[in-house]
């Protein structure tokens, strides 16, 4: 389906169409790896009236669940889920027990919850989970994702991050990132720790645990949709900035490496022991353009990096200037190959109206995501191979387009 009928069809995140009078609840995914301290932060967050009104649903690998038993909350607000990973072999298993919970909310025979958050088990991949929310048709009505909260645990968290790719992804795809346990003695290098998780994610925030800093405030409320002033909040959302920042911080290191003559990676990679393997695989960047896209170019440049690059896409946000209306930017968000339904803003929410979209990737590089972007909006100085090479491609698709 071409964008522009994509936007007709499809609901905006603040839940304002005509027919769909129930506006979507916010759900949190609280992810992190095994013994993190994600049951340790869910407990404190369920102390927060903020969360009076909130479903949890725990799961749990394995046959026996524990978690449910520490999370102080009982009956009703809680649900657990423990025959098996949610990323993993239940995905259909989440989507009953949300829509038999939407069920019994509905009919009035459990509390009319107003939030949900989901903890993870410590082995999760976060996108299946999220692709879940973001795809099945009646969930997606239903819900809007409010935010990942991942989970470091400063004494385990580099070597986990080392040795576990999942960490990585977690820590990639972060709305927020909470940093535990920082007041044990065995807590590494926290600065060196706080690099490396601004490298994988600069727009993500990072808060310590220990400090009282990972509040309901800070870790709630940071998605797309401000309940606070109950408008789409982009600029906080997107979070450009933080990857401007970044590229900078990435280019004083490189540079200092050149001048070096070292090619290995930072400057800090000395406090880094070695420059780990999955961190290197993954790179987040702002692609920041000027001139509005063309509406069918723009679905050729999604649609070619969703189907042939999609498992590399692991996060996506972005507020696009389209050429048929560009006072009326279009925001997008997507999870490797899936993509949320693409909204239509009313205006610009403020003055930079240029296209941002950011992005963290997985095996592909910055520079590739800039041509191909060029290579479709017809951008000067691109490449005519390129060109080309983008008009024989099977991949290519027709009138149809993206987000079919
Ligand atoms: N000192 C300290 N201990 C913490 C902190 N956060 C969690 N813990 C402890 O770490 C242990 C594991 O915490 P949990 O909250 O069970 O971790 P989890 O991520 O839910 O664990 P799994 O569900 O097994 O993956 C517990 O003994 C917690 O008390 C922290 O910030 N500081």
């Amino acid at each position: 389906m071409p964008i522009n009928e994509a936007l007709a069809a499809s609901p905006d995140l603040v839940g304002r169409r005509s027919s769909r009078p129930p506006p979507p609840l916010p759900l949190t995914l609280i992810t992190g790896f095994l013994g993190a301290g994600k049951t340790t932060l869910l407990n404190g967050l369920l102390r927060d009236p903020r969360l009076a009104d909130t479903l949890v649903v725990i799961n749990e690998f394995g046959e026996i669940g524990l978690d449910h038993l520490l999370v102080e909350r009982s009956g009703d607000g809680m649900l657990l889920m423990n025959s098996g990973c949610l990323c993993c072999s239940i995905r259909g298993d989440l989507i009953t027990t949300l829509e038999d919970a939407l069920r019994r909310r509905d009919n009035g025979r459990i509390a009319p919850f107003e939030r949900v958050v989901i903890e993870t088990t410590g082995l999760a991949d976060p996108a299946p989970i999220l692709h879940t929310i973001m795809t099945h048709p009646y969930l997606m009505l239903r819900f809007r994702l409010d935010g990942v909260v991942t989970l470091v645990d400063a004494v385990n968290g580099a070597a986990t991050l080392d040795a576990h790719e999942e960490a990585v992804k977690q820590a990639a795809v972060a709305d927020r990132i909470v940093l535990t346990k920082t007041d044990l003695s065995g807590a590494c290098d926290q600065n060196g720790l706080r690099r490396r998780l601004a490298d994988l994610n600069p727009g993500a925030g990072v808060f310590d645990a220990a400090k009282g800093e990972a509040t309901a405030a800070v870790l709630l409320d940071c998605g797309l949709y401000d309940p606070n002033r109950k408008s789409l909040d982009v600029r906080r959302w997107l979070n450009a900035e933080a990857f401007a920042a970044n590229a900078h911080h990435d280019h004083h290191h490189n540079h200092g490496h050149a001048a070096s003559g070292n090619d290995h990676g930072h400057d800090h990679a000395a406090n880094q022991s070695d420059v780990n393997r999955h961190d290197e695989r993954i790179r987040a960047f702002c692609l920041r353009r000027q001139p509005p896209i063309d509406p069918a170019a723009f679905n050729i440049f999604l649609e070619l990096l969703r189907a042939a690059h999609g498992p590399g896409l692991l996060r996506v946000k972005g507020v696009i200037a389209l050429a048929d209306d560009p006072l009326r930017p279009v925001v997008i968000h997507g999870v490797q190959h899936v993509f949320h339904p693409p909204v239509r803003l009313e205006a610009w929410p403020d003055e930079d109206q240029d296209t941002r979209i950011v992005f963290i990737l997985r095996d592909m590089s910055p520079d590739f995501v800039e041509r191909l972007w060029n290579a479709c909006s017809g951008a000067p100085g691109i490449d005519d191979a390129d060109g080309a090479a983008l008009a024989a491609s099977p991949l290519t698709p027709s009138r149809r387009g993206l987000l079919a």
